[in-house]
């Protein structure tokens, strides 16, 4: 199979971008791995930072609750006190609390205690329609006892948590494991806006110690600590995000999920749906919080290096520029064997006639006579010569002889009927035809010499008056051993009978071995 130049060069181009495209692509692939590692990182580092802030404020609430167990009569002024050092270091915890016990029996003492310092305070809740009311009868209470700061959270103040199942269900866990507990998402009564909240209560028992068991009976309080989510995750590093970042922080404890607070630097921008990370946050005891991030659709374009698209421009480059030399070479090359060629079509011509020459002549007769031996074929050969030729030269001058010897070169040359049928000038006035796998010469002669005769070129010398060839054939079935010489003699040797028996005729010799006529002589039709 011949593979041309333009099968190369395509396979050139379609490997070479192919690998141009593959390489980039995984250049682009890895660096993108490395953005998402980044991103991660981050993300971690954040909820990290959000982790350790919160629980420094945890810290602070138990300082603040470490003091309560040492004496739980601590007065309402000790208490602000003390809040007031934790809040001045902590101004994102919305509000400290002191919450007691207080049964049936001590509700009245317990109100008419703190009316001193607050006019008219009693035991509230909210009704149906969030309207602060007067705390029903109930056999005991979870007041709302010590607040502070008091501006901000002056609603807080008489709050009856037993009244709010979410509270409610995180007081009893930190009163029966005497451990802190924190709440569900909630909003705070004092809510003015709509940020979401939770509850942390340090619970505080008779004597300061936590008991072994009946928690209930020594419970006589707790401290607690009241967090607006987003006031924290503003002030934690966590609220410091890039542009093309979303973050969400869910509480994922049971069965719900829910959505506690979302940061976004830029609404306008649109986020890819699906979750690129989520990192746990672990400092909440019995709650599980985790962050999500979502990115921006341009989040990784816009971190790109612009270096796959180099690399890919560059090797599409590089392949073109390569498959084009390699074409230019090619065509260079093939240049240099068509004037090769044309060199060597050149030497194998006559300039006159434009036939093969007689160096050919050799060169073919050579090559056929072993192919016939091998296929086991016969070989014809003609040998033509123009009558009178000299006599032509003389009347009409040297010139009009080369233009004469063309003309019957051609109509020579279009007597033959097939391909591989070659004609030689074989010298001076005289051609050679060589007719291979052919037994039967002598058609094709008469038909040259029909030919030339019928160029009508004027030839006042002649029998006819007209230009005429003598044409001498003959064929031979050759055989290991035979002289390929043999074949152009037993021509020109009825060529010589041709001319003999008066010109313009055909003559054959016959010399097939197998009919044993060798050495007879067939004139052709005109005789
Ligand atoms: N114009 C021209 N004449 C040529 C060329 N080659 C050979 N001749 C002439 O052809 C003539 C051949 O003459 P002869 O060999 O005597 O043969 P003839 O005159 O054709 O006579 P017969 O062959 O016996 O019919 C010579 O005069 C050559 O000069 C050529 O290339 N151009």
């Amino acid at each position: 199979m011949v593979i041309t130049s333009k099968v190369i060069m395509s396979v050139i181009l379609i490997f070479g971008i192919g690998f141009s495209l593959l390489f980039s692509y995984m250049l682009y692939q890895s660096e993108k791995d490395v953005i998402m590692a980044e991103m991660q990182k981050d993300a971690e580092r954040r909820a990290a930072a959000f982790t350790l802030s919160l629980s420094m404020k945890f810290e602070a609430l138990h300082t603040l609750t470490a003091l309560f167990r040492q004496n739980p009569d601590f007065s309402y002024s000790d208490f602000k006190n003390e809040a007031k050092i934790v809040l001045e270091r902590h101004p994102d915890i919305q509000a400290l609390e002191w919450m007691p016990i207080v049964r049936k029996e001590q509700r009245e003492e317990y109100e008419q205690h703190l009316q001193y310092i607050h006019t008219g305070f009693t035991f509230v809740e909210l009704d149906d329609g969030g309207n602060v009311i007067k705390a029903a009868e109930r056999d005991f209470y979870y007041p709302v006892y010590y607040v502070e700061p008091y501006i901000g959270n002056e609603v807080a103040l008489g709050y009856d948590m037993s009244t709010s199942a979410a509270r409610l269900s995180s007081i009893d866990r930190a009163i029966d494991s005497g451990r802190e507990s924190v709440t569900e998402p909630l909003m705070l009564v004092q809510e003015s806006g709509s940020q979401t909240s939770f509850l942390m209560f340090n619970p505080v028992y008779r004597d300061g110690f936590v008991p072994f068991v009946n928690h209930r009976e020594f419970f006589v309080g707790a401290v607690l600590g009241v967090f607006r989510i987003g006031d924290l995750y503003q002030t934690s590093e966590a609220g410091n995000i890039p542009h093309d970042v979303k973050l969400l922080l869910y509480d994922l404890t049971g069965e719900q999920k829910t959505l506690l607070h979302t940061r976004v630097h830029d609404e306008d921008k649109q986020y890819i749906g699906e979750m690129a990370y989520s990192v746990d946050i672990d400092a909440l005891f019995d709650r599980d919080w985790r962050f999500e991030v979502f990115i921006a659709d341009d989040y990784i374009s816009q971190r790109m290096s612009s270096q796959p698209y180099i690399i890919l421009i560059l090797g599409v480059l590089l392949v073109i520029a390569s498959a084009a030399y390699l074409d230019l070479i090619y065509k260079y090359i093939s240049l240099i064997k068509c004037k090769n060629c044309d060199l060597q079509n050149i030497s194998l011509r006559d300039p006159l006639t434009n036939l093969y020459n007689r160096r050919h002549f050799d060169d073919v007769l050579k090559k056929e006579w072993q192919r016939a031996i091998r296929a086991e074929s016969s070989i014809s050969m003609l040998v033509i010569d123009i009558d009178h030729f000299k006599r032509f030269n003389d009347s009409f001058g040297h010139m009009a002889g080369d233009l004469c010897l063309k003309e019957v070169a051609k109509a020579i040359s279009q007597s033959m009927s097939r391909s591989n049928d070659s004609v030689f000038r074989y010298g001076g006035e005289e051609f050679a035809i060589l007719l291979p796998n052919t037994t039967d010469p002598k058609s094709v002669a008469e038909r040259c010499r029909q030919n030339v005769e019928a160029l009508g070129i004027r030839h006042p010398d002649s029998v006819e008056e007209v230009v005429t060839v003598s044409v001498g054939c003959a064929f031979i079935r050759p055989e290991k051993g035979d002289d390929h010489n043999a074949l152009f003699l037993e021509a020109d040797r009825a060529l010589y009978a041709a001319k003999k028996a008066g010109r313009n005729r055909v003559c054959e010799q016959l010399n097939q071995k197998d009919n044993a006529l060798v050495g007879a002589i067939e004139f052709s039709p005109k005789d």
